[in-house]
């Protein structure tokens, strides 16, 4: 059982967890997978040991978890938003009361930073806590019509959605995703990434615990197909998606066929932009934060780093200072602010782009090394130091394409120009905007194409707040794209009908010829 798992986590250790239970979770409780010849490794980043077995869930498996979902969907859609606010505050309170242990969980999943982590699950039950208050004030219109008729809306949840999530924050995009879908009264299936499948059924297992109906938050094991029978499936209302760009627009083309409404939180590659009259200090902070979270494994992060000519000498001086002091190792241990990169495929992906790099001129001013921490049961962990890279121009290839690794995160494309890049062609801009004088950062955000623009910090993404560059998840907005609205008319009086007046004559007629 998860709850098992938990309890182990407070002497967890790296390299010493296995997990043997079920991973997929409908009707309320964990379920055996069926096709076990599938059976894939998933590995623990930091000591690149294999963790547990993913089994992925076939089209008879996607189909119950979906039909259970549904079951649990009549159910919660007839609760007021009161009543369901209330089940996802207790699922949101035993969050908060697990948060170091599911925090581990994730960490040894992930290899990501302890810190990091638990401000992860902290981001997690504040986001069910935040729609949880929202479910109560989901509400319709009135409208007055002419002779005392009126027309109301309804706002009504979709039915089941289907939730895709990538590997970079499994828990968190798990409670993204779920939180302003139930608090609309709708059910979710949730297929985490095969790399991190172990947290989302802990999610499941406490939003059960909490008394959402059984099969409410569903989870299927799987990848690829797995993801592609949920796309197809014709009782998923809406599809939510989280990760690469080719991958969302398969799922955009694949959801078309069944006019299913879809949300995309896809890749990108923001810049940051660091005027000469920053406070440097901020200015510096800024681009660590904007680059080296989650290894650099972040889809918002700024990793094309543009400083003015004058600051440049003493900002590149400060940034690698830092950079090089970045403590890297044992995820699971409290001083370490850098883990391991998710998988060795990964890994090896931002190695080459860190010689790709030095090949067509740029100069590597710390990092870019495979590293390997003292502790040898992480001797085999996916680790790197992270690198800051002098040089760039906009044609090399480290600054086109989306890294997702400490080469892409500082990856300083320092340019001597005067002019700052417009926005790239992906999708997804959050470009920061580091400096004193705030009608210059004004304008500046209102002339970059770009979801969002943060002056003065980077990364910062409290749930209150809208997020994203294609899709938008959070804040006020997210709700609307998971109700429809449903128009009712009412008429008080007689029916008008405008082939009344034809009758009578029509009746004159018929009576004569009699
Ligand atoms: N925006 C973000 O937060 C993220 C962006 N990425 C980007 O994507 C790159 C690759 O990471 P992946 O995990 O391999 O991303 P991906 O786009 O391949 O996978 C994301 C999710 O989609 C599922 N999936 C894959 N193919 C599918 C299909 N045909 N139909 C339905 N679902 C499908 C995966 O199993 C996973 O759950 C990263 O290097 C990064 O550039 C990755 C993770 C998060």
């Amino acid at each position: 059982m998860a709850q098992s798992i938990l309890d182990t986590m407070p002497g967890a250790s790296t390299g010493a967890l296995v997990v043997t239970d079920h991973l997929n979770f409908w009707g309320g409780k964990r379920v055996k997978p069926r096709q076990e010849k599938y059976l894939e490794p998933v590995f623990e980043p930091a000591t690149g040991r294999i963790l547990c077995q993913m089994v992925p869930c076939g089209a008879e498996e996607v189909d119950e978890a979906i039909k259970s979902a549904h079951d649990a969907y009549q159910k919660w859609r007839k609760m007021s938003g009161m009543e369901r606010a209330r089940v996802m505050l207790e699922a949101a309170r035993i969050i908060r009361e697990r948060r170091e242990n599911i925090a581990k969980l994730e960490v040894i999943n992930n290899g990501k930073s302890i810190t990091e982590a638990l401000v992860d699950i902290d981001v997690s039950w504040q986001t069910i806590e935040y729609y949880a208050g929202m479910a109560g004030t989901l509400a319709g219109q009135h409208v007055q019509l002419p002779g005392g008729a009126f027309a109301y809306t309804r706002r009504e949840p979709l039915g089941v959605c289907a939730g895709i999530g990538a590997w970079n924050y499994p828990f968190q995009i798990a409670c993204w995703k779920s939180a302003p879908a139930l608090a609309c009264g709708n059910a979710m299936v949730f297929k985490p990434s095969p790399m991190t499948p172990v947290t989302a059924v802990i999610l499941a297992e406490i939003y059960k615990e909490a008394g959402v109906p059984d099969g409410l938050f569903c989870v299927v094991q799987g990848g690829a197909e797995t993801g592609t029978l949920l796309c197809h499936h014709p009782m998923v209302a809406k599809v939510s998606f989280t990760g690469s760009v080719p991958t969302g627009k398969k799922v955009m083309e694949m959801s078309s066929k069944t006019v299913k409404q879809v949300t995309l939180e896809l890749g990108g590659k923001s810049p940051l932009i660091i005027f000469k009259d920053c406070e440097m200090e901020n200015a510096v902070k800024g681009a660590l934060m904007a680059n080296f979270l989650t290894q650099g494994q972040v889809c918002c992060n700024g990793t094309r780093v543009y400083v003015q000519r004058d600051i440049l000498p003493q900002f590149l001086e400060e940034v690698v200072k830092r950079t090089k002091a970045i403590r890297i190792g044992d995820p699971l241990l409290e001083g370490t602010r850098m883990g391991a990169l998710i998988s060795k495929p990964q890994l090896n992906k931002v190695l080459g782009y860190v010689e790709g790099a030095k090949k067509q001129g740029a100069r590597v001013l710390c990092g870019g090394d495979p590293y390997v921490p003292s502790d040898p049961k992480l001797k085999d962990g996916y680790f790197m130091s992270p690198c800051v890279l002098d040089n760039c121009r906009d044609d090399m290839t480290c600054c086109e394409g989306e890294i997702f690794g400490q080469l892409c995160q500082c990856c300083l494309s320092t340019q001597r120009r005067r002019s700052s890049r417009g926005p790239t062609t992906l999708p997804l801009d959050w470009p920061l905007e580091s400096y004193q004088d705030i009608s210059r950062a004004h304008r500046v955000a209102e002339n970059l194409e770009a979801g969002t623009c943060f002056i003065n910090n980077y990364n910062v993404s409290p749930v209150e707040v809208p997020f994203g560059g294609f899709g938008r998840e959070n804040g006020q907005v997210d709700h609307r794209v998971l109700l429809q609205l449903k128009t009712v008319v009412v008429e008080m009086g007689d029916v008008e009908s405008l082939f009344e007046v034809l009758l009578p004559s029509l009746h004159f007629c018929s009576h004569k010829c009699e």
